[in-house]
């Protein structure tokens, strides 16, 4: 589905699937839809950018049809290139390459862009702000990661909020989403809000629990201490 960006910059809350049952997802994204998440996001991670492996773009084309809502691929892969097509065919409505993936960071953006897609920079917790400076033109989300990406359950890491601010300075008036991703729960959400975020994913904060009546909760609470 087109995802168009919202001015109003609304909270978008992003599941993350990496903390739900994989021998079930089609079941657990309808879930997490029926229960009021905005988008669902999907980590692929390669065993090379980092120490993990999780999905390809074969399971995305196969969760689509379950999947209403909005698809917001996190591409923990280098390089990434090679594979930015195949999970644009596969229905991938926002693509988000890390800024340290590749050589040729605007290069890539303007390609994903090309195939349909809304383009995502995630910036590590290490890496500063400075590398979208001169490409803010190409991108329509900002990614400040809130742990090292690899893992779900990791802790918020707090020395990101100053980024955030720094980024949403950037970022001014153009339809740009401020996202976060990496220890969100009721409790750092509220700050991640402050500093100008209007995107957040969520796994293990949303998957706890284990029941779809337990997910619409965990939603909710992270939007009402948001709001
Ligand atoms: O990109 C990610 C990890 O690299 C995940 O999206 C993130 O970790 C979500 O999990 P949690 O909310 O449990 O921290
Ligand atoms: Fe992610």
């Amino acid at each position: 589905m087109p995802v168009e960006f919202d001015p109003a910059r609304d909270l978008k809350i992003a599941p993350s699937i990496l903390s739900a049952d994989f021998a079930r997802l089609g079941e657990e994204v309808r879930a997490i839809e029926e229960q009021g998440c905005d988008w669902v996001h999907i980590d692929v991670m390669d065993g090379h950018f980092v120490p993990n492996i999780t999905i390809g773009p074969d399971v995305v084309a196969a969760l689509r049809p379950h999947c209403k809502t909005v698809m917001d691929c996190h591409l923990m892969i280098s390089p990434a290139d090679p594979y930015l097509e195949a999970f644009a065919k596969a229905g991938a409505d926002i693509i988000t390459i890390h800024a340290e993936a590749g050589p040729h960071l605007d290069r890539s953006l303007q390609y994903i862009r090309s195939l349909g897609c809304k383009a995502g920079v995630a910036l590590n917790p290490s890496t500063p702000e400075s590398v979208i400076e001169y490409c803010l033109d190409k991108i329509d989300m900002v990614l400040v990661m809130t742990v090292n990406p690899g893992f779900g359950g990791q802790k918020f890491l707090h020395s990101q909020l100053p980024k955030m601010e720094r980024v949403r300075k950037m970022i001014g008036e153009r339809p740009i989403w401020l996202q976060i991703d990496g220890g969100v729960t009721p409790e750092t959400a509220p700050l991640a809000r402050a500093a100008g975020v209007d995107s957040m994913v969520a796994g293990s904060a949303v998957f706890k629990g284990g029941t779809p009546q337990h997910y619409g909760e965990n939603i909710a609470a992270i939007r009402k201490a948001c709001a």
